[in-house]
């Protein structure tokens, strides 16, 4: 249980060190945070595949979780509707329920993005701005996720290093690109403790992926599962860095964490693993040898993945604060499939 895992070492974390988790609504005094303090976490886009995992794993571990989210469904903690874009509500929430970590998940991503370029400009931008304000108004730890989407096919690619030319040709990417910069820009202007990571192409098994341009890496557990059949919409030789979801949220809690003197930078590239579809075809064929797979390619989430990194450099990150990834492409495969598979059994009983 690769889960489980991750949960128990956040939660020793925690326990060793109950500044860095658990909330507690008696000995809460400021909105601003401290290292005494202990830290209440708002994660914007919560029904979200990362938000999802984070408010999960968070919610073993912390008494106060707020989700903000455009619809009402709620899975677990306290849950806030707020649109991104309604920044007096923003304001109230952050207030009244004395926030003092921020995670910025809301986002329309780089497919979905080009089919709605105006929301995607909206959401992405208008909403950062939203936040930016309110995280330096407030004093919060803000943290927004980049990604591999910020370079472009005048980046190098292979491998892509933390400073390089970023001229990406998405709207997604244009966003990602201002949100490091603005947020380089508060923190250097108004001190805003801000904490940005490149995410390559995140996969997890308890949430459908939200429209990119990687998401057929998690399609194909959920068709090989179900159906035995999977179409692919990338071509089978288009390499991407991938990270399993446990890496990605235990670097964001590592980053959040990490004193702000081990911190050369505020925007950094982690990485794991880097494969085409034909390699994870491969893979996923050493468990499920009758997988069929055909590939009918969409153009353009084919133009985007041409223009994105093959593989990341994070040694910046392994240096400054000590990142390592956990999973490589064979454990990715074998843990996805565990997951998706008791699932789609216990739907079966049910
Ligand atoms: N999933 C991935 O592979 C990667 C994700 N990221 C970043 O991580 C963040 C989360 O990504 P995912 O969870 O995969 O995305 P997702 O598409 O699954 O979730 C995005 C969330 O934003 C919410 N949202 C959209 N419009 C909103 C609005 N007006 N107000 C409030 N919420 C709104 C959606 O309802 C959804 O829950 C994004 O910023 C994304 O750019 C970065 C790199 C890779
Ligand atoms: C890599 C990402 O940022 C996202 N999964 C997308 O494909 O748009």
């Amino acid at each position: 249980m690769v889960f489980v895992r991750t949960l128990s070492k956040v939660a020793r974390q925690v326990l060793q060190d109950p500044g860095c988790g658990i909330i507690s609504n008696d000995n809460f005094h400021s909105v601003s945070f401290s290292e005494t303090d202990q830290p209440k976490v708002l994660i914007t886009g919560g029904l979200g595949q990362l938000g999802v995992g984070l408010s999960k794993l968070l919610s073993h571990c912390l008494q106060l979780l707020v989700m903000i989210e455009v619809s009402l469904l709620c899975t677990v903690g306290p849950f806030v509707y707020s649109d991104i874009l309604d920044d007096k509500n923003l304001r109230g929430i952050v207030m009244n329920n004395r926030i003092t970590w921020l995670v910025h998940y809301s986002a329309l991503l780089s497919a979905v993005g080009e089919a709605n370029v105006s929301l995607a400009r909206a959401v992405n931008i208008t909403g950062l701005h939203n936040i930016l304000d309110i995280a330096a108004e407030y004093g919060l730890r803000l943290f927004v996720p980049s990604t591999i989407g910020a370079f472009g096919p005048t980046s190098p690619r292979n491998p892509t290093p933390d400073l390089c030319v970023q001229r990406p040709r998405t709207i997604y990417g244009v966003s990602k690109v201002h949100a490091e910069l603005m947020g380089e820009y508060y923190h250097h202007r108004y001190g805003l403790d801000f904490r940005c990571l490149r995410y390559p192409g995140i996969i997890s098994s308890d949430s459908q992926p939200g429209g990119g341009t990687t998401d057929y890496a998690v399609q194909i557990f959920h068709d090989a599962v179900k159906t035995g059949k999977f179409e692919c919409n990338l071509k089978p030789d288009t390499r991407l860095p991938m990270m399993y979801i446990d890496d990605c949220l235990r670097a964001t809690l590592e980053v959040m964490e990490a004193p702000a003197e081990s911190l050369t930078m505020r925007t950094y590239n982690i990485n794991a693993m880097s494969f085409t579809p034909a390699e994870l075809v491969t893979e996923v064929q050493k468990h499920l040898p009758d997988l069929q797979v055909t590939y009918d390619i969409d153009l353009v989430r084919q133009a985007i993945a041409d223009s994105w990194p093959m593989n990341f450099d994070d040694s910046k990150a392994c240096k400054d604060w000590g990142w390592k990834h956990d999973y490589d492409l064979p454990e990715l495969v074998q843990t996805m499939l565990t997951f998706i598979g008791s699932g789609s059994q216990t739907a079966r009983a049910n």
